[in-house]
């Protein structure tokens, strides 16, 4: 994969529900193009652990500011080696754990916990030389709406259902359900993640492979930009690759 310039800026922001692929297809269209990869959902999963683990009530909205300004986290961007570290503790399978995810939409719905993190955002895409595939609910909208390409990626409610229960396989809730759409419907009260707002373009990966998802946003870029692209089309591993290992709950 090549950019027109290897130093040229290219930021691709990508947004959608639960399911509908965001994390694993930003990865992987990072890895093509050469890019850094933001997965802006585990900064939320990552201060909503760091809140259960120190004891902070999500009543408590100030509390939960002062968590969210002061959280010790240490999140990398390489696609090909996620770190997220919360005071020197690997929590990268906790923060994907039913506790976490039951518990997100309570940090994620104070809006000034999310103007907090949007900042931290925003300063870790300037700090990646603007080069950087980022993902989430209000990457397109908020974060970076200046973004080079701004995708909204979509699949139907059932075959987002159908993703995350196979990806999570054995360790999937019983309440996948209210984990997924219940969540995006709580999310929902405080960004539009649903409709594409003008100039954002609209990807249906419904009836879409992996490997065609992935495709689908390299032609977009090609479209609306001058990158070009030589890389090989290898396919991604579609077998669950991002499945959490053993998780320690705080
Ligand atoms: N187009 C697709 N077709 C089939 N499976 C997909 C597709 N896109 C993603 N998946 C799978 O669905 C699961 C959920 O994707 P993920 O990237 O975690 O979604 P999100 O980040 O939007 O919640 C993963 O196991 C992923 O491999
Ligand atoms: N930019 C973002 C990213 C995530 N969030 C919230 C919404 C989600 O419930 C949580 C977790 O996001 P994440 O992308 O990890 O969730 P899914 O993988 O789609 O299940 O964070 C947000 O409000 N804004």
């Amino acid at each position: 994969m090549n950019a027109r310039d290897e130093n040229a800026r290219l930021v691709i922001a990508i947004d959608g529900p639960s399911g509908s692929g965001k994390s694993s297809v930003s990865k992987e269209v990072a890895r093509r193009f050469g890019l850094a990869y933001l997965d802006t959902g585990a900064m939320y999963r990552a201060v909503t652990w760091w809140c259960l683990d120190s004891g902070v009530s999500f009543e408590d909205h100030e509390a939960v500011v002062a968590a969210t300004e002061t959280v010790p986290l240490e999140l990398g961007t390489d696609p090909d080696e996620e770190r997220i570290l919360v005071n020197g503790e690997d929590v990268r399978a906790a923060i994907r754990g039913d506790l976490v995810t039951d518990n997100v939409s309570k940090v994620s719905t104070v809006v000034p916990a999310r103007e907090v993190l949007v900042r931290m955002q925003r300063d870790i895409i300037r700090d990646s030389g603007e080069r950087i595939v980022a993902e989430g609910r209000d990457i397109t909208t908020v974060v970076a709406p200046d973004a080079d390409v701004r995708i909204l990626l979509t699949a139907s409610e059932a075959a987002r259902l159908a993703r995350r229960g196979r990806q999570l396989g054995a360790a999937a809730s019983s309440n996948l359900e209210a984990q997924v759409v219940g969540r995006d419907a709580k999310d929902s009260t405080v960004v539009d993640f649903t409709s594409a707002q003008d100039g954002v373009h609209l990807l249906d990966s419904s009836e879409l492979s992996m490997e065609q998802t992935v495709q689908g946003v390299i032609d977009l870029v090609i479209r609306a930009t001058d990158t070009t692209y030589e890389g090989t089309t290898e396919a991604p591993d579609e077998t669950g690759a991002d499945a959490p290992e053993e998780a320690r709950q705080p």
